[in-house]
């Protein structure tokens, strides 16, 4: 079982809902405690209401005698929720943590004040197994004192995070290869480097849908490096079968293995 702490997002596309699909095509199960309400479409992000800290503890709490394996963390919208996540985090100890910082919307909208991203870093970083951030996210976190992509992830695993994947989409510096995007999984000891062919879209949870079927395959037993390289086949599959439903980003479709069912009432076996 995965422990998927994230907002939810009414379109289905980012969130819990992106998160609960992500799991269950991993082959797990998700287990959603909302950290902030949001109202948003494809297009942009209107507003995010944090679930008190209270609820969020509770909430958590009561799923304590489940078998969870892994820890996917998504959006956190105020102090509050992300001293409740701590805690939530620091009552698990060895069970790994998956952390996607989600900073701004796909529209551009923050969802995150200074504040909060000085308090993700002190409090929550020294706890993750795994941040999957994108290279804008790593550079926010990381702060202005740092050349490369590299010596940000040196900085973040100073901080105790056990390894980054810096998912290269939105590659501000333009180093990624003509028509390819490129992730680099940094640990301690060594880095390790993927590239997959862009697709002619943006997407709406993209990011969401990864970090869910790392935390899954973590949770499956799998390595790093090989949860981190499945997580990557399963997203870019579910995006390159996503669809548009109107104006704004692109949808994954997390579920494209799962063929429209017929059903009969002679399956209905008394
Ligand atoms: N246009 C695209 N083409 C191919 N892969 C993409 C595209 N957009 C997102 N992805 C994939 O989605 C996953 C999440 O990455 P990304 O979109 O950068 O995260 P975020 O939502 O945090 O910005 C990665 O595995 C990345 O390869
Ligand atoms: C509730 C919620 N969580 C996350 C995102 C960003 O998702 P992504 O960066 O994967 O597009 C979002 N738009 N809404």
């Amino acid at each position: 079982m995965v422990l998927v702490l994230a907002g939810h997002d009414p379109t289905g596309g980012a969130g819990l809902v992106a998160d609960a699909e992500s799991v269950a095509a991993c082959g797990g199960w998700a287990l959603t405690v909302p950290t902030a309400l949001t109202v948003q479409d494809l297009v942009d992000v209107q507003a995010v209401h944090p679930v008190p800290a209270s609820t969020i503890r509770q909430a958590a709490a009561a799923l304590e005698s489940l078998p969870i394996a892994a820890i996917k963390i998504g959006l956190i919208a105020d102090l509050e929720a992300l001293d409740a996540v701590v805690d939530v985090v620091r009552r698990r100890p060895g069970v790994p943590v998956v952390a996607d910082p989600v900073l701004k919307a796909g529209g551009g909208s923050p969802l995150a004040t200074q504040e909060l991203i000085d308090a993700y870093f002190e409090r929550l970083l020294p706890r993750v197994d795994i941040l999957t951030p994108n290279r804008g996210e790593l550079a926010r976190l990381a702060g202005l004192d740092y050349q490369d992509d590299t010596e940000r992830c040196v900085s973040l695993m100073h901080q105790g995070c056990q390894a980054v994947l810096v998912t290269g989409t939105d590659d501000p510096e333009g180093q990624t290869a003509k028509g390819r995007v490129a992730h680099t999984l940094h640990t301690p000891d060594s880095d390790r480097q993927w590239t997959w062919p862009r697709l002619p879209a943006t997407f709406h949870g993209s990011g969401c849908t990864l970090a869910a079927a790392v935390a899954t395959r973590l949770a499956a037993g799998e390595s790093l490096v090989q949860a981190c390289e499945q997580a990557q086949v399963f997203a870019w599959q579910a995006l390159a079968h996503g669809w548009t439903p109107g104006q704004g980003q692109s949808l994954p479709r997390r579920l494209w293995k799962m063929p429209t069912p017929r059903f009969s009432p002679d399956e209905v076996k008394v």
